[in-house]
């Protein structure tokens, strides 16, 4: 007999968040009667705020600690969690989120830039906690398996997203540092044993100052590199040069928000770089009111406010002055001006370089048009594929969702494996002279010598991961009957180790019968072209940044969006996370929620991740109604494809909540229909005809309300009452939800 199970269903932000107020009211009257709670866990950045802050805000505005709490769940061979995509926040978007906050009274500290006192320092810490990618290292304590699932590549081929057609004389490619990179500059090491190593610096006059004491489980490969400064610099003058010459737009692809020590680091020299005019001559003044370039060209516009408006508008002026020396630059909004260099958080290398192949290899430019651009990515280990996949079109034309194979990815990222770990141990060189790793005897592992401004950063990917890494790939080779390649270079320091670890964990498995190859990134990322042009599919094998690139990437092409991607994380205690997706939280979908009340969103991501959710309890539990649960919501799932019930684009039209009510509709019709559950069927015999009955007006009623402002209020810290109420704007459809 089955005990009540819970699974905790995440509260995140923007896009996802408001889906999840029209959602989870579905999905927990569904689930009750299989003896299955949703608990919805607050983790927004708002929340992360307010609990980083907890002792000093009064009771009534203080809250339970979600990730904190999902974070000691994941050890628990029970948990079974939902983790819908959530904001990696930049500093713009933090301050906003304050901002936000101490409007509503909550009477937050500012964050200190440049903090001086140790209660200054103390506040800052608090708030790095939150910034950037603070949520998925914690929660993913296990490998992950990402995939498009059969019925939603069916309907990509049935359904084919717009493809931007490639011509052979396109002009845009993948720019990267040929040298001073992370890439060039890597060491690596394996350790035998437990130990503590120490991160440290010499300066030139032989001083030692300890950066960080790290302990190290034996097994565990360690890695260090140094991107130059300098040379970086140098490198994007360079990349501008020739963009102007040559009349190429110019466009930056970085991740500031998931590599939140070291990118902010190389977005801010692509400001400084790009208006060199205006920070050579305004360098002080900028410097007295507060202006910080790793925000973004935005953070200067933002400061000079405090100054009288003539100065304004000389700055302003001389911004302006600078488009005519520069190439073009690539635009996020041209209607608004705002540009790839505004703020760090809006183009995000993931996804904004699938959507530049997708369209042509094209950026849109100043005039709203596309253009051929220079796609720049300093740092050269992972950027290089992207070149490989622009040749790849150049030469064969654009992928063809109809025809084209299908590329998962099982990617090793738990316990902060590979650059996932590295906030901690990524550093800003103050002073010229050499960051050494030591071990306890004082032996020097590793080295390099660095400079003043460069970045220098550790890496950690401890063994049980990697291990466990080996095993799902080869599991899912079997499982699927497909190829798998394991993505890793001859010569790079880190996949030397790696190699040589995959190697021995491979000789644990039974591989008889398997295609298993091991292969450096281009000719794996080729190959793997080669075969999903001719229909074939190829399990990508990769470390933790390829991960997150290739399950990007591939979706994009295949499928319009990755956020149709199941994405399953098995976590190495036995429990299990479902995360919707492998997209992000989409900002833009809530301004358009807030102009025309029309989400755009599209939940499948959730319907997929719940269903594998309840099969799991099902499973685990014997939990029969929940497998039956599960199966019926996976027919719905597919149903609602086949039927276009997903959302559309256009206010007006069926939004986020229509296709939440024709999934309660199909799902419910499912159960009812099925036969190996009588009482399940009887339960939901009822609601299927009451909803069928009612399909019109329910269709209406959620059509209503669109084409003008939702009155949506909160955006970083939302009113779940008021969400609600624009989220659930049927009352025949609530009703009917209401009689289960
Ligand atoms: N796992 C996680 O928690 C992740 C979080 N993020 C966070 O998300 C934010 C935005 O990231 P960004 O990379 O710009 O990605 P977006 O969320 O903006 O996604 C890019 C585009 O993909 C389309 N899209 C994405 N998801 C959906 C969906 N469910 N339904 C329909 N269309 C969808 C939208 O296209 P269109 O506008 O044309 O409709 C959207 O604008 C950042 O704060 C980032 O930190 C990013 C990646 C993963
Ligand atoms: O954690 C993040 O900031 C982004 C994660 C992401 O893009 C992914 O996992 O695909
Ligand atoms: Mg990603």
């Amino acid at each position: 007999m089955s005990t009540k199970q819970t699974i905790y269903y995440t509260f995140t932000d923007e896009a996802p968040a408001l889906a999840t107020a029209s959602l989870l009211p579905i999905f927990g009257a569904f689930a009750k009667e299989a003896d299955i709670e949703l608990k919805l866990t607050d983790i927004s950045l708002a929340s992360r705020v307010i609990s980083a802050f907890a002792d000093r805000l009064p009771a009534d505005k203080q809250a339970e600690d979600g990730l904190k709490f999902l974070g000691d769940l994941t050890a628990d061979p029970e948990a079974n969690i939902v983790k819908l995509p959530n904001i990696s926040a930049s500093l713009p978007q933090l301050y906003a989120t304050i901002k936000e906050l101490n409007a509503e009274g909550y009477g937050l500290p500012e964050y200190p830039e440049n903090p001086q006192t140790d209660e200054e320092k103390e506040v800052q810490a608090r708030y790095a906690k939150v910034l950037g990618s603070a949520v998925n290292p914690v929660l993913r304590q296990g490998n992950s398996d990402r995939r498009a699932p059969a019925a939603v590549k069916s309907y990509a081929r049935k359904h084919p997203h717009s493809m931007g057609k490639w011509s052979k004389t396109s002009t845009s490619h993948a720019d990267y540092m040929r040298g001073g990179d992370f890439f060039s500059s890597e060491q690596s090491i394996t350790t035998d044993v437990d130990q503590t190593v120490r991160l440290e610096f010499v300066g030139q006059d032989g001083s030692v100052e300890v950066k960080k004491s790290l302990p190290l489980v034996a097994g565990e490969v360690l890695d260090s590199m140094n991107m130059s400064c300098k040379k970086l610099r140098v490198f994007f003058e360079e990349t501008l040069q020739d963009a102007k010459e040559n009349n190429i737009m110019w466009s930056l692809h970085v991740k500031a928000t998931m590599m939140k020590v070291s990118h902010p680091i190389v977005f801010g020299h692509a400001v400084t770089v790009f208006y060199k005019d205006v920070f050579e001559k305004y360098g002080e003044l900028f410097n007295e009111i507060g202006v910080n370039p790793r925000n973004g060209l935005g953070s200067v516009y933002d400061k000079i406010q405090s100054l009288p408006e003539a100065k304004q508008a000389e700055i302003k002026q001389a911004i302006q002055d600078v488009y005519n020396t520069r190439p073009e630059l690539a635009m996020v909004d041209s209607d608004k001006g705002i540009t790839n260099l505004h703020v760090p958080s809006d183009v995000i290398v993931d996804a904004s370089m699938p959507a530049m192949i997708r369209n042509s290899g094209k950026m849109w430019g100043r005039d709203g048009k596309a253009h051929d651009a220079k796609a720049v990515m300093p740092e050269s280990t992972y950027a290089r594929i992207y070149q490989e996949t622009i040749n790849f079109c150049k030469t064969n034309g654009a992928f063809d969702p109809v025809t084209m194979g299908t590329v998962p990815n099982v990617g090793l990222m738990a316990q902060k494996a590979e650059e996932y770990g590295s906030h901690d141990k990524t550093f800003e060189m103050t002073d010229d002279g050499v960051m050494r790793v030591v071990d306890a005897n004082g032996n020097v592992l590793m080295q390099h010598n660095v400079e003043k401004g460069d970045i220098w950063r550790a890496c950690q990917t401890k063994d049980a991961p990697i291990r466990d890494w080996v095993k799902l790939g080869v599991t899912r080779a079997r499982q699927s009957n497909t190829p798998a390649v394991f993505w890793l270079e001859e010569d790079r320091a880190h996949d030397i180790q790696l190699r040589k670890k995959v190697e021995l964990y491979l000789k644990d498995h039974d591989l008889e019968g398997l295609d298993i190859r091991i292969m450096p990134y281009n000719e794996a990322i080729r190959f793997s072209m080669e075969r999903i042009i001719r229909g074939k599919d190829t399990i990508s094998v990769t470390g933790n940044v390829l991960r997150d690139y290739l399950t990007d990437l591939f979706p994009i092409m295949e499928l319009g969006t990755s956020a149709k991607m199941l994405s399953i994380v098995p976590m190495l205690n036995g429990g299990g996370m479902y995360e919707t997706g492998a997209g992000g939280s989409a900002p833009k979908h809530v301004q358009q929620l807030v102009n025309e009340n029309h989400l755009r969103w599209d939940s499948l991501g959730e319907f997929l991740a719940v269903a594998v959710s309840f099969e799991e309890l099902g499973i685990k539990h014997n939990n029969a109604k929940a497998k039956i649960l599960a199966k019926c919501l996976d027919t719905a799932t597919g149903k609602l494809l086949d039927n276009n019930k997903s959302p559309s684009r256009k206010a007006g039209e069926i939004d986020n909540r229509g296709s939440h009510f024709y999934l309660a509709l199909y799902w419910s019709q499912e159960l009812a229909a099925q036969t190996e559950d009588a009482g399940l069927a009887a339960k939901f015999a009822p609601l299927a005809k009451q909803l069928a009955d009612n399909e019109d007006k329910i269709v209406e009623e959620l059509a209503a309300v669109q084409g003008k402002p939702s009155g949506l209020s909160g955006y970083y810290h939302m009113d779940l009452k008021e969400v609600a109420k624009i989220m659930r704007p049927s009352t025949t459809f609530n009703d009917a939800l209401a009689t289960l």
